[in-house]
Protein backbone atom coordinates (compact mmCIF):
# COMPACT_ATOMS: atom_id res chain seq x y z
CA UNK A 1 0.00 0.00 0.00
CA UNK A 2 1.21 3.29 -0.99
CA UNK A 3 1.94 5.68 1.92
CA UNK A 4 3.25 9.46 2.53
CA UNK A 5 4.67 10.39 6.14
CA UNK A 6 4.05 14.19 6.53
CA UNK A 7 4.21 16.49 9.76
CA UNK A 8 2.87 19.89 10.69
CA UNK A 9 5.27 21.12 13.68
CA UNK A 10 5.93 17.39 14.93
CA UNK A 11 2.34 16.86 14.92
CA UNK A 12 3.02 13.93 12.47
CA UNK A 13 0.39 11.81 9.90
CA UNK A 14 0.77 9.02 7.39
CA UNK A 15 -1.13 9.17 4.30
CA UNK A 16 -3.22 7.16 2.65
CA UNK A 17 -5.21 7.01 -0.73
CA UNK A 18 -7.27 3.61 -0.37
CA UNK A 19 -9.59 1.91 2.54
CA UNK A 20 -8.17 0.13 5.36
CA UNK A 21 -9.63 -1.95 7.77
CA UNK A 22 -9.67 -0.20 11.58
CA UNK A 23 -6.90 -2.85 12.91
CA UNK A 24 -4.47 -2.26 10.12
CA UNK A 25 -5.25 1.78 10.71
CA UNK A 26 -3.93 1.13 14.41
CA UNK A 27 -1.09 -1.01 13.32
CA UNK A 28 0.21 1.69 10.33
CA UNK A 29 -0.13 4.66 13.65
CA UNK A 30 1.89 2.08 15.88
CA UNK A 31 5.50 3.71 16.15
CA UNK A 32 7.09 -0.10 17.46
CA UNK A 33 4.71 -2.40 15.03
CA UNK A 34 4.02 -0.30 12.02
CA UNK A 35 5.15 3.32 10.91
CA UNK A 36 4.27 5.65 13.36
CA UNK A 37 2.10 8.75 13.14
CA UNK A 38 -0.29 10.40 15.19
CA UNK A 39 -2.93 10.60 12.76
CA UNK A 40 -3.65 8.79 9.66
CA UNK A 41 -5.45 10.67 6.76
CA UNK A 42 -7.45 8.75 4.05
CA UNK A 43 -7.61 10.51 0.80
CA UNK A 44 -9.64 8.77 -1.60
CA UNK A 45 -9.90 10.38 -5.17
CA UNK A 46 -13.60 9.56 -6.44
CA UNK A 47 -13.67 11.02 -9.93
CA UNK A 48 -11.52 14.57 -8.56
CA UNK A 49 -13.65 14.45 -5.23
CA UNK A 50 -10.89 14.64 -2.70
CA UNK A 51 -13.01 12.86 0.00
CA UNK A 52 -10.49 12.97 3.31
CA UNK A 53 -11.19 11.35 7.05
CA UNK A 54 -9.23 11.37 9.35
CA UNK A 55 -7.78 8.38 12.16
CA UNK A 56 -6.47 8.71 15.52
CA UNK A 57 -3.63 6.71 16.76
CA UNK A 58 -6.15 4.59 18.56
CA UNK A 59 -8.32 3.92 15.59
CA UNK A 60 -10.80 6.43 16.84
CA UNK A 61 -12.18 8.62 13.92
CA UNK A 62 -11.69 12.68 14.23
CA UNK A 63 -14.15 15.16 12.19
CA UNK A 64 -11.24 17.77 11.62
CA UNK A 65 -7.54 17.93 11.43
CA UNK A 66 -5.89 20.99 10.72
CA UNK A 67 -2.40 20.08 10.55
CA UNK A 68 -3.16 16.83 8.67
CA UNK A 69 -5.53 18.90 5.89
CA UNK A 70 -2.26 21.16 5.66
CA UNK A 71 -0.06 18.21 5.21
CA UNK A 72 -2.42 16.99 2.70
CA UNK A 73 -2.69 20.10 0.80
CA UNK A 74 1.25 20.40 0.92
CA UNK A 75 1.35 16.74 -1.13
CA UNK A 76 -0.20 18.17 -4.17
CA UNK A 77 0.93 20.42 -6.78
CA UNK A 78 -1.24 22.34 -7.03
CA UNK A 79 -1.57 25.79 -4.98
CA UNK A 80 -5.41 25.30 -4.21
CA UNK A 81 -7.24 22.83 -3.23
CA UNK A 82 -10.82 21.42 -2.21
CA UNK A 83 -10.97 18.15 0.69
CA UNK A 84 -14.34 16.94 1.27
CA UNK A 85 -14.52 16.20 5.24
CA UNK A 86 -16.79 15.26 7.98
CA UNK A 87 -16.63 18.75 9.00
CA UNK A 88 -17.47 19.94 5.69
CA UNK A 89 -15.87 21.59 2.53
CA UNK A 90 -12.26 22.62 3.66
CA UNK A 91 -10.33 24.92 0.43
CA UNK A 92 -6.85 25.22 1.13
CA UNK A 93 -4.04 27.52 -0.17
CA UNK A 94 -0.59 26.57 -0.45
CA UNK A 95 1.78 29.37 0.09
CA UNK A 96 5.09 28.17 -0.43
CA UNK A 97 7.00 24.93 -0.32
CA UNK A 98 6.12 25.25 3.30
CA UNK A 99 3.45 27.58 4.58
CA UNK A 100 0.15 26.44 3.81
CA UNK A 101 -3.12 28.20 4.60
CA UNK A 102 -7.06 26.62 4.71
CA UNK A 103 -10.19 27.99 5.96
CA UNK A 104 -12.35 26.59 8.71
CA UNK A 105 -15.47 25.07 7.02
CA UNK A 106 -17.36 25.27 10.77
CA UNK A 107 -18.81 28.49 12.68
CA UNK A 108 -17.35 27.90 16.16
CA UNK A 109 -19.46 27.22 19.35
CA UNK A 110 -17.55 28.66 22.25
CA UNK A 111 -18.81 28.00 25.95
CA UNK A 112 -17.21 28.77 29.36
CA UNK A 113 -16.43 25.88 31.53
CA UNK A 114 -16.24 26.11 35.18
CA UNK A 115 -12.88 25.37 36.11
CA UNK A 116 -10.51 26.97 38.56
CA UNK A 117 -8.65 28.72 36.18
CA UNK A 118 -10.77 30.52 32.75
CA UNK A 119 -11.82 27.42 30.49
CA UNK A 120 -13.13 27.14 27.21
CA UNK A 121 -15.63 24.34 25.46
CA UNK A 122 -14.88 25.16 21.81
CA UNK A 123 -16.53 23.15 19.20
CA UNK A 124 -15.30 23.87 15.32
CA UNK A 125 -16.02 20.34 14.08
CA UNK A 126 -14.02 18.43 16.61
CA UNK A 127 -14.19 19.48 20.36
CA UNK A 128 -11.54 20.80 22.42
CA UNK A 129 -11.11 22.48 26.04
CA UNK A 130 -8.89 25.34 26.11
CA UNK A 131 -7.27 26.40 28.99
CA UNK A 132 -5.67 29.76 30.25
CA UNK A 133 -2.89 28.56 32.33
CA UNK A 134 0.20 30.77 33.71
CA UNK A 135 3.03 28.92 32.44
CA UNK A 136 3.94 24.79 30.95
CA UNK A 137 1.10 22.87 32.00
CA UNK A 138 1.36 20.05 34.45
CA UNK A 139 -0.11 17.04 32.46
CA UNK A 140 -0.80 14.96 35.38
CA UNK A 141 -2.89 17.12 36.93
CA UNK A 142 -4.64 18.47 33.61
CA UNK A 143 -5.66 14.88 32.69
CA UNK A 144 -6.74 14.07 36.37
CA UNK A 145 -9.02 17.38 36.52
CA UNK A 146 -10.59 16.43 33.03
CA UNK A 147 -10.44 12.42 32.81
CA UNK A 148 -14.26 12.63 32.16
CA UNK A 149 -13.18 14.15 28.84
CA UNK A 150 -10.35 13.29 27.96
CA UNK A 151 -12.20 10.52 25.44
CA UNK A 152 -14.24 13.06 23.97
CA UNK A 153 -12.46 16.51 23.57
CA UNK A 154 -8.75 17.52 22.96
CA UNK A 155 -7.45 19.73 25.67
CA UNK A 156 -5.34 23.12 24.80
CA UNK A 157 -3.42 24.41 27.34
CA UNK A 158 -2.37 28.62 26.76
CA UNK A 159 -0.69 31.27 28.28
CA UNK A 160 0.65 34.34 27.43
CA UNK A 161 3.89 35.61 28.26
CA UNK A 162 5.53 37.79 25.53
CA UNK A 163 3.73 35.06 23.21
CA UNK A 164 0.97 33.18 23.03
CA UNK A 165 2.27 29.56 23.66
CA UNK A 166 -0.33 26.51 23.23
CA UNK A 167 0.34 22.92 24.05
CA UNK A 168 -1.58 19.68 22.87
CA UNK A 169 -3.53 17.03 24.47
CA UNK A 170 -5.12 15.04 21.70
CA UNK A 171 -8.24 12.54 22.25
CA UNK A 172 -6.83 9.43 20.76
CA UNK A 173 -3.52 9.65 21.01
CA UNK A 174 -2.61 12.14 24.24
CA UNK A 175 0.27 14.49 24.10
CA UNK A 176 1.14 16.04 20.87
CA UNK A 177 3.62 18.41 19.57
CA UNK A 178 0.76 20.57 18.26
CA UNK A 179 -2.85 20.36 17.31
CA UNK A 180 -3.94 22.51 14.56
CA UNK A 181 -7.55 22.41 15.15
CA UNK A 182 -6.75 23.15 18.52
CA UNK A 183 -4.93 26.27 17.88
CA UNK A 184 -8.19 27.16 15.66
CA UNK A 185 -10.10 26.50 19.00
CA UNK A 186 -7.62 28.62 21.34
CA UNK A 187 -7.88 31.66 19.31
CA UNK A 188 -11.76 31.69 19.69
CA UNK A 189 -11.21 31.11 23.09
CA UNK A 190 -8.98 34.00 23.27
CA UNK A 191 -11.26 36.17 21.17
CA UNK A 192 -14.03 34.96 23.48
CA UNK A 193 -11.90 35.93 26.52
CA UNK A 194 -11.31 39.66 24.84
CA UNK A 195 -7.64 38.74 26.21
CA UNK A 196 -6.12 39.69 22.47
CA UNK A 197 -7.84 43.43 22.97
CA UNK A 198 -3.95 44.65 24.49
CA UNK A 199 -1.86 42.58 22.32
CA UNK A 200 -1.50 44.21 19.09
CA UNK A 201 -4.12 43.08 16.35
CA UNK A 202 -7.09 40.83 17.63
CA UNK A 203 -7.94 38.92 14.41
CA UNK A 204 -4.83 37.59 13.77
CA UNK A 205 -3.21 35.66 16.85
CA UNK A 206 0.30 34.03 16.50
CA UNK A 207 0.82 30.39 18.48
CA UNK A 208 4.17 29.34 19.60
CA UNK A 209 3.82 25.46 20.13
CA UNK A 210 7.20 23.72 20.75
CA UNK A 211 8.98 23.70 17.68
CA UNK A 212 7.22 26.55 15.72
CA UNK A 213 4.92 28.75 14.69
CA UNK A 214 0.67 28.66 14.22
CA UNK A 215 -1.04 31.67 13.11
CA UNK A 216 -4.94 32.22 12.96
CA UNK A 217 -6.92 34.79 11.42
CA UNK A 218 -10.94 36.16 11.40
CA UNK A 219 -11.60 37.24 8.18
CA UNK A 220 -14.73 36.53 6.43
CA UNK A 221 -14.25 33.04 7.60
CA UNK A 222 -11.55 31.62 10.16
CA UNK A 223 -8.37 30.73 8.51
CA UNK A 224 -5.09 29.13 10.00
CA UNK A 225 -1.47 29.44 8.14
CA UNK A 226 1.45 26.82 9.08
CA UNK A 227 4.26 24.81 8.04
CA UNK A 228 3.55 21.42 6.74
CA UNK A 229 6.61 19.30 5.81
CA UNK A 230 6.41 15.96 3.32
CA UNK A 231 9.29 13.46 4.78
CA UNK A 232 8.60 10.22 3.08
CA UNK A 233 6.89 7.80 0.96
CA UNK A 234 7.16 4.68 -0.08
CA UNK A 235 4.90 0.94 0.55
CA UNK A 236 3.66 -0.53 3.20
CA UNK A 237 3.06 -4.25 3.61
CA UNK A 238 -0.49 -4.78 4.16
CA UNK A 239 -0.46 -8.46 6.12
N1 LIG B 1 -3.87 16.77 15.12
C1 LIG B 1 -5.10 17.30 14.71
C2 LIG B 1 -6.32 16.97 15.47
C3 LIG B 1 -6.61 15.50 15.41
C4 LIG B 1 -7.97 15.11 15.84
C5 LIG B 1 -8.18 14.99 17.29
N2 LIG B 1 -7.29 14.09 17.95
C6 LIG B 1 -9.64 14.61 17.51
O1 LIG B 1 -9.94 13.44 17.78
O2 LIG B 1 -10.48 15.52 17.39
C7 LIG B 1 -5.05 18.73 14.25
O3 LIG B 1 -3.97 19.16 13.83
O4 LIG B 1 -6.08 19.39 14.22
Amino acid sequence: MKFVKAHGLGNDFIMIFQDISKEDMILLSDRKLGIGCDQVIQNINNNGQYNVRFWNQDGSEANLCGNGIRCLAQYYDRVINKFHTNSGIIHTVKLNNEQVAFSLPVIPVIKQMSYKLPTYDVHIGNEHIVIFINNEPDWDQITHDFQDYLSIKNIMCIWHDKQWNIRSWERGVGRTLACGSGTIAAACAVWENNKSLTLGNKDNITFHTEIGELSVIKKKQIWQIGPANIVANGNFKLI
